[in-house]
């Protein structure tokens, strides 16, 4: 393998510098090229690719967003642009790729695979929703703003004996919502996994109050909705007053954690060597805190599932 290509694709997740960083040195390092393919696979398509050096990943590594830039192209997605795809590729000599993004890019990847180009994915996205590896790229990040979040709202929701909803990323999955309220200490997370039941969850805020505790705060994934009709209903049944805040794209962007950073390294300089070992369509994680690689349908095709332990030790916390 002479040449790798790397781009990142969806959503933008903190860590993705690090790993296109680690992309980039470690082909160098083994004594290949690399392409940097600029804005996903609507860059390949329009042939937005320039030569990456050792330099050009230089400080980067502690910056939030992607210097590859990101986008969403649904031209990628038929089969005359996925075709195209491929003849860029062949145009450009590239000779493997590097897909960093979350489950939608690796659906690209796995067709790229598919059609015998060798393709490794690497999850890039904040949502923690690939089911086969323990984290995504960017998790760690988002959680990290998320319970700073708690605890500015945590104050001001004290100070006037209110309930406050936040409402977190997530689309399908409840993992920022359920973390990040274990993490900060919140008296509910309410997550696509699991259906809500107001009664229960008024339940514990009246217990709270009864108790003397001056706020309660709920953790809201977006792929629940609705956070205002939730508040409209909290205060008929409660009788508090509700606050909401959505705090949307702040959870993507910011410096990485050293967590996402190390991540991103350890992810992206393996699907290096995965490919320089001739691996091909496989997908790179980890599990404890080791990495692993699976075949990219296989991983494709698992289910995710809630951690019901930690759903439950949520719950215990917040009585
Ligand atoms: N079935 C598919 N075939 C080919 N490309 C796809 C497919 N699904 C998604 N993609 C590509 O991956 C991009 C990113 O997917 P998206 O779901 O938006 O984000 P994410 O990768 O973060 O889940 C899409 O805009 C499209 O270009
Ligand atoms: O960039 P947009 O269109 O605002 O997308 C928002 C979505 O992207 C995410 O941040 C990440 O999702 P993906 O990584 O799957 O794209 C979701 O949590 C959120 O719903």
């Amino acid at each position: 393998m002479k040449k790798i290509g790397v781009l990142t694709s969806g959503g933008d997740a903190p860590g993705m510098n690090a790993a296109i960083r680690a992309v980039v040195r470690t082909a160098i390092y083994n004594g290949m090229e690399v392409a940097g393919i600029y804005r996903g696979y609507q860059g390949l398509l329009e042939g937005d690719i320039e030569a990456l050096t050792v330099a050009s990943v230089g400080d980067i590594i502690h910056r939030g967003g992607t210097m590859l830039r990101t986008a969403r192209c649904l031209e990628f997605k038929t089969e005359e642009g996925f075709q195209k795809g491929l003849t860029m590729l062949k145009m450009f000599k590239i000779d493997g790729l590097v897909v960093i993004g979350g489950d939608g890019s690796f659906n690209g990847a796995k067709k790229l695979a598919e059609a015998g180009f060798p393709t490794i994915g690497v999850p890039g996205t904040i949502d923690n929703d690939l089911p086969y590896t323990d984290f995504t790229l960017g998790f760690d990040t988002a959680l990290t703003t998320v319970v700073n979040a708690i605890g500015n709202i945590r104050d001001t929701s004290s100070s006037h004996g209110r309930i406050n909803i936040i409402e977190v990323m997530g689309r399908n999955c409840g993992d920022i919502a359920l973390y990040g309220g274990l993490a900060g200490g919140a008296e509910a997370a309410i997550i696509p996994e699991v259906p809500m039941d107001i009664n229960d969850i008024c339940s514990t805020i009246l217990r709270g109050k009864r108790r003397g505790k001056l706020h309660s705060i709920l953790l809201l994934a977006e792929g629940v909705g609705k956070p205002y009709e939730l508040a409209e209903s909290i205060t008929k049944i409660t009788g508090a007053e509700v606050r909401v805040s959505v705090i949307g794209h702040l959870q993507r962007g910011g410096t990485p954690t050293p967590n996402d950073r190390i991540l991103g390294s350890r992810f992206g300089a393996y699907a290096v060597e995965l490919l320089r070992d001739g691996k091909e369509g496989r997908a790179v994680g980890v599990k404890g805190n080791a990495l692993i690689d699976l075949d990219i349908s296989e991983a494709l095709a698992m289910k995710k599932t809630l951690n019901q332990e930690v759903y439950d030790l949520a719950q215990i916390l917040a009585i």
